[in-house]
């Protein structure tokens, strides 16, 4: 097979679809690669790093999408990428289509295969496509939510960790799964008072037993919800319905009642924020103020770390690419279900039941779809 790996473009986005470790793998199957030029090189790979490994570098994203019969990526395709995109092409890559309508109408009109990194499953009711860049962005929310507390960004001025004498700030987590798990780690470590919300028991017995109590982990009714965000310094919004636009758990009653120069990092926003008062923001400039609250929506968080994320997200992607390329898409999707569970757009036909609700589309069985 062909695989194509453009040059990301979304606002400071330095990952990559594919290390030139990964091309090498890919060549080793007999597979060809067709990089970009410059694709890895914010992050040190050089085209002749991929030109070693096997790959052919080409000078546009245009010559990329036109030749390569699966387009392997890191975010979602921009306009003018979903544009190049054609009937029978393979689109691997994050799609978090449930919140963008243009993105979802754009790959109903191109025809193409499109498989969502963020919906592929495992056997142990994980995401595994997307737990990689979880960790990343639950562990960085600490880090952006640290900043946002200091005055400059109009925070209330508090260190997370407190000193000896002064109470540490109070970090309200909600969602206790990838994202919320490693943000509770971070948060503890650096010494400040942390609580997870979630609504599912299992998650908050294993907060509870990871963290040997130094973490409180609550059920979430609206009611702890309220109690609990009002009593914040910093909120992390780490929920997730697998495919579905997230919840507005934190609403513009709670905004304006939380504590002047509070902060909320909604990592959530990638599908659409748990927040009412988000709105995405970018590296360039992540937050924004209402209510006295600063607000942190970077929806490519992991982008920022480029370097670890390219390598974290490669560990997993890795094994799904040689299987779509080494069976084509229909085997391969026919062989797995939760790769299966990973389409979502094909031949113009919505195969996401989350998505497909949450945008007014018609649902089509995946394996329906597959076989029309
Ligand atoms: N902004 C960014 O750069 C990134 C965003 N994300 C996003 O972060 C979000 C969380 O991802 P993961 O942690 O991997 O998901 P996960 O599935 O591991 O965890 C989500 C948790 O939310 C809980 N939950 C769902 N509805 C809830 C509710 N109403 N109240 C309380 N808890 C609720 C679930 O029980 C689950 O434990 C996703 O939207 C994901 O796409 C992930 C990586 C990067
Ligand atoms: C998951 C996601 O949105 C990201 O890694 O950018
Ligand atoms: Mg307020």
């Amino acid at each position: 097979m062909i695989i194509g790996v453009p040059k990301e473009i979304k606002n400071h986005e330095y990952r990559v679809g594919m290390t030139p470790a990964s091309v090498r793998e890919l060549v080793n199957h007999k597979h060809s690669v067709l990089v970009e030029t410059n694709a890895g090189i914010g992050i040190g790979f050089t085209d002749e790093d991929y030109t070693a490994a096997g790959a052919t570098v080409l000078a546009t994203a245009a010559e990329v999408f036109a030749k390569a019969e699966m387009i392997v990526k890191v975010k979602e395709p921009q306009a003018v990428e979903r544009a190049m995109l054609r009937e029978g092409q393979i689109l691997f890559t994050y799609l978090h289509l449930a919140p963008d309508l243009p993105q979802t109408e754009d790959l109903i009109k191109s025809k193409a295969i499109c498989i969502a990194y963020e919906t592929v499953t495992d056997n142990r009711g994980g995401l595994p496509l997307l737990a990689p860049m979880s960790e990343v962005a639950g562990r960085m929310s600490i880090q952006a939510g640290a900043r946002a507390l200091e005055k400059s960004c109009a925070g209330r001025g508090m260190l997370l960790g407190g000193v000896p004498g002064v109470a540490p700030a109070k970090v309200v987590v909600i969602g206790g799964g990838m994202v919320g798990t490693n943000a509770a780690q971070m948060a503890v470590g650096l010494g400040a008072d942390v609580t997870v919300l979630d609504r599912s028991v299992d998650v908050l017995r294993r907060i509870n037993a990871q963290f040997n109590g130094a973490v409180k982990a609550i059920y979430s009714t609206a009611d702890a919800l309220e109690q609990e965000v009002l009593a914040a310094d910093l909120v992390i919004g780490g929920v997730l319905v697998p495919g579905a636009a997230a919840p507005k758990l934190v609403t513009k009653d709670h905004i304006k009642r939380m504590k002047p120069g509070s902060a909320i990092v909604d990592v959530a926003i990638d599908q659409g924020g748990c927040v009412e008062t988000s709105k995405p923001t970018t590296h360039a400039d992540p937050t924004y103020i209402v209510d006295d609250v600063v607000h942190y929506c970077v929806a490519n968080m992991p982008g920022a770390v480029p370097r670890t994320s390219t390598f974290a997200l490669n560990n997993a992607t890795l094994p799904f690419i040689i299987r779509l390329a080494n069976k084509g898409y229909k085997q391969a999707l026919l062989d797995d279900q939760h790769l299966m569970n990973g389409l979502n757009v094909i031949n113009g036909q919505v195969t996401n039941q989350s998505v497909a609700e949450a945008l007014g589309f018609t649902f089509v069985e995946p394996k329906t779809a597959l076989n029309a």
